[in-house]
């Protein structure tokens, strides 16, 4: 997959342009405060509807104007397309090949993975950023576990609704309540199998790239406490008793205390926990890893090559690091967007970016 060229206007600090893009790596060289984040979020906003660093879309249209719009084409294993949003203070529109489009189905279309400093609260963040970023990942290459999801979400609502109200014995609970346990075990179901198999991925790449003498592993924990080799039936099962072990507690709580909101993800560095043991710059390897083995799991899933967004390379690795990823990157067939404040020495279309104005052409990043 890759993004043949960008329009925006009005998206924060930037100057409004159009750019064309290279298929391989596309370098935005600038001093701090001038818009290399800008501009990848542009790019992530433009193909996926939304941005990496916030979810309030309204602090992306520049200062003291009223609305902000980006069009993207990109290329993808059939042919070319293009995607549009639009949002002002009330409104989003999304389009596809110019056609109006609902956001659920707008989003997926392109493949995008990100390498943001701000990563690293994957390891020593909260479990529901976790779940956020896993979540994210395991829906944008499985439209099923999309939907799966936001019927859960829904349900979950409502029924903590209920729990609050300490309103279960109505028959609407018992039927939502059936539904929930339904929704509860597919998602926990999906989530195991995507940390098997990312795991294995993950450790390959992290030995490849950055220490081939130590085991990284992923584990997911979950409410139900051991779940290995579990089938959608022996969840549903396990998730009832769960809820029959917890129901006065949660009528005390006045919410849910079963399903996978009570899960999380486990980063272990040769068998200890990364949050607690890990150094800063294993931390930061770990993150940068699992983003290369999103890349792995994006094409084994949808047989389609992401597009891969990396912010900010030069101030979060030392240069042995650097040099590694650089080297793993240049033999990937990938379409790569770095932002970064040094030289990096790789044959790339090179963006300089001036308080927001962007020129391209070929120049010495010094
Ligand atoms: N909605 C907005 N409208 C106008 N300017 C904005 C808006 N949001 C943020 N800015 C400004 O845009 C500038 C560029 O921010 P950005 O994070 O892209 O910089 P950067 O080049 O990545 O910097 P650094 O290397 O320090 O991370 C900042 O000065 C920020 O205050």
């Amino acid at each position: 997959m890759e993004i043949l060229e960008m329009n925006y206007i009005n998206f924060r600090n930037l100057e409004d342009r159009n750019i064309q893009f290279s298929s391989r790596f596309n370098l935005f060289f600038g001093k701090n405060g001038q818009g290399k984040t800008s501009i990848l979020e542009a790019i992530y906003f433009s193909a996926t509807g939304k941005s990496f660093r916030t979810s309030k879309n309204i602090e992306l249209i520049k200062y003291n104007k009223e609305k902000m719009g980006s069009y993207i084409s990109y290329r993808d294993l059939v042919s070319e397309k293009t995607l549009s949003v639009k949002i002002d203070k009330k409104h989003k529109e999304y389009k596809y090949n110019g056609k109006k489009t609902p956001f659920d189905e707008f989003y997926g279309k392109v493949n995008i993975v990100t390498f943001i400093p701000e990563d690293i609260e994957l390891i020593v963040g909260s479990p529901s950023f976790r779940r956020g970023f896993f979540d994210g990942e395991i829906a944008q290459s499985n439209f099923e576990y999309f939907k799966s999801l936001k019927d859960y979400n829904k349900l979950l609502k409502i029924r903590n609704k209920y729990l609050k109200e300490k309103n279960i014995k109505d028959e609407m609970f018992l039927i939502y309540e059936e539904e929930f346990i339904k929704l509860a075990a597919k998602v926990i179901l999906k989530r195991i199998e995507y940390v098997k198999n990312i795991s294995i991925i993950l450790n390959l790449n992290y030995r490849k790239l950055f220490d081939n003498k130590k085991e990284l592993n992923l584990k997911y924990e979950s409410f139900l406490g051991e779940i290995k080799g579990s089938t959608l039936l022996n969840l549903e099962e396990r998730i009832k008793l769960k809820i029959q072990e917890l129901k006065y507690q949660e009528l005390r709580y006045g919410y849910s205390l079963v399903g996978p909101q009570r899960d999380d993800f486990k980063f272990l560095l040769n068998g200890k926990e990364a949050k607690s043991y890990s150094s800063q710059g294993e931390k930061k390897s770990i993150i940068f890893s699992l983003k290369l083995s999103e890349i792995d799991m994006v094409i084994k899933e949808k047989r389609e090559t992401p597009v891969f967004l990396i912010d900010d390379i030069s101030s979060y690795f030392d240069s042995i690091r650097k040099e590694s990823i650089i080297n793993y990157l240049k033999k990937r067939e990938l379409q790569v967007f770095i932002s970064s404040t040094t030289d990096l020495n790789i044959e790339s279309k090179n963006f300089r970016i001036d308080k927001g104005e962007i020129q391209d052409g070929h120049y010495e990043c010094k």
